[in-house]
């Protein structure tokens, strides 16, 4: 038995009836690298199996090392979402980077990510030269996005992408189509070191709710306006209450950021109508997140430049 209690492979002695005799439990740390927009949390999402990393069409949504967890017979996989490589351009951007180094040290199986309909270019180069200096860490490449591009063109991909590196194995998949999500979770696991279950069984992330929420209520406010806004909207949630005398309602408390008064004009809307949709729009999400009716006091502030300015980055959430 383990210290929660759970059956986990030979553990303490303990032989689950779904793993061979003699194999060991495995466990450990996994990330997926590649450029923005290639797949990343879509395809942690799909291994996980619920929606934990905030995706979208727009690149570098992620600013936050959300961890999935993949609970399987054999292991644990521990998933931690990083964002996009890319040239800093503010100190945010540092930050990022320096964020995306330190994750790649820290885990024992990266992925690599490279979607199959995009000509490989000199992002993804840049990146493969970056996960060479990784000496220790294996790195699987994994060409996503199979369903946008035929056999022919994920063939050549995949012999493009091999050529990029020196790779432990490289695997096709599609997060969208399922096609070898089994494959890609088998590999992972497969590098990862023997030892006990990190978290107890059932649990999907290890994100405080707060910052779930948060990430939540971002992705709402950014829906149709990340053209205007990419970057310029952080998230606070100050509170996650129950009702007192209620056991079915939660009362959120959140404070979104933008830069300047103008962006202010543009999340709130002619008359409050855009920030009351991002906020039955968050608010239902939160709902699903925590299981419980929910009510969601939103109100908008402006912080000047937070990006840039260090005591702003840290109020928000983002640490040295
Ligand atoms: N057709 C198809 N679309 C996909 C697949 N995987 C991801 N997408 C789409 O590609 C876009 C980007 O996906 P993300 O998962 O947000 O990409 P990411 O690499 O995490 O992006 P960043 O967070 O910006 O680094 C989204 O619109 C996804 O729906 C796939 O297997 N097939």
């Amino acid at each position: 038995m383990s210290e929660s209690g759970a059956e986990y492979g030979t553990i303490d002695g303990v032989t689950s009836p779904q793993m061979p005799t003699g194999t060991r439990f495995k466990s450990g740390f996994a990330c997926f690298i590649g450029r923005p927009n290639v797949g990343k949390s879509t395809l942690m999402n799909a291994l996980v199996g619920t929606k934990v990393a905030i995706t979208s069409s727009k690149p570098q949504t992620t600013r936050r090392a959300i961890r999935g967890i993949v609970h399987r017979p054999d292991a644990q996989l521990v998933i931690v979402d990083t964002p996009g490589l890319h040239k800093p351009r503010t100190l945010l951007g540092e930050r990022l980077d320096s964020l995306v180094r330190s994750t790649l040290s820290e885990v024992d199986v990266i992925g690599f990510c490279v979607p199959a309909n995009e000509p490989v270019g000199p992002g993804d180069r840049f990146i493969a030269a970056e996960l060479a200096q990784v000496k220790r860490t294996p790195v699987v490449a994994i060409v996503t996005k199979t369903d946008l591009a035929d056999r022919q063109q994920v063939a050549e991909q995949l012999l493009k992408v091999s050529a990029l590196g020196e790779w432990a194995d490289v695997v096709p998949c599609s997060a969208e189509s399922g096609y070898q999500l089994e494959v890609v979770s088998d590999l992972l696991a497969a590098r990862l070191p023997e030892g006990m279950p990190l978290y107890p069984e059932g649990e999907l992330t290890d994100e405080p709710e707060q910052i779930l929420v948060a990430e939540l209520i971002r992705e709402a406010a950014l829906e149709g306006v990340r053209e205007e806004l990419p970057h310029s909207i952080a998230v606070v949630v100050e509170e996650i209450r129950p009702r007192e005398d209620r056991d079915d309602l939660v009362d959120v408390q959140a404070w979104l950021y933008v830069e300047r008064p103008s962006q202010k004009g543009i999340v709130i809307g002619p008359k409050g109508a855009r920030l009351k949709e991002v906020g039955t729009r968050a608010r239902k999400q939160i709902e699903a997140l925590l299981g419980t009716k929910v009510y969601l006091d939103l109100r908008i502030k402006v912080a000047k430049d937070w990006q840039r300015d260090p005591k702003q980055l840290r109020r928000l959430g983002f640490y040295d």
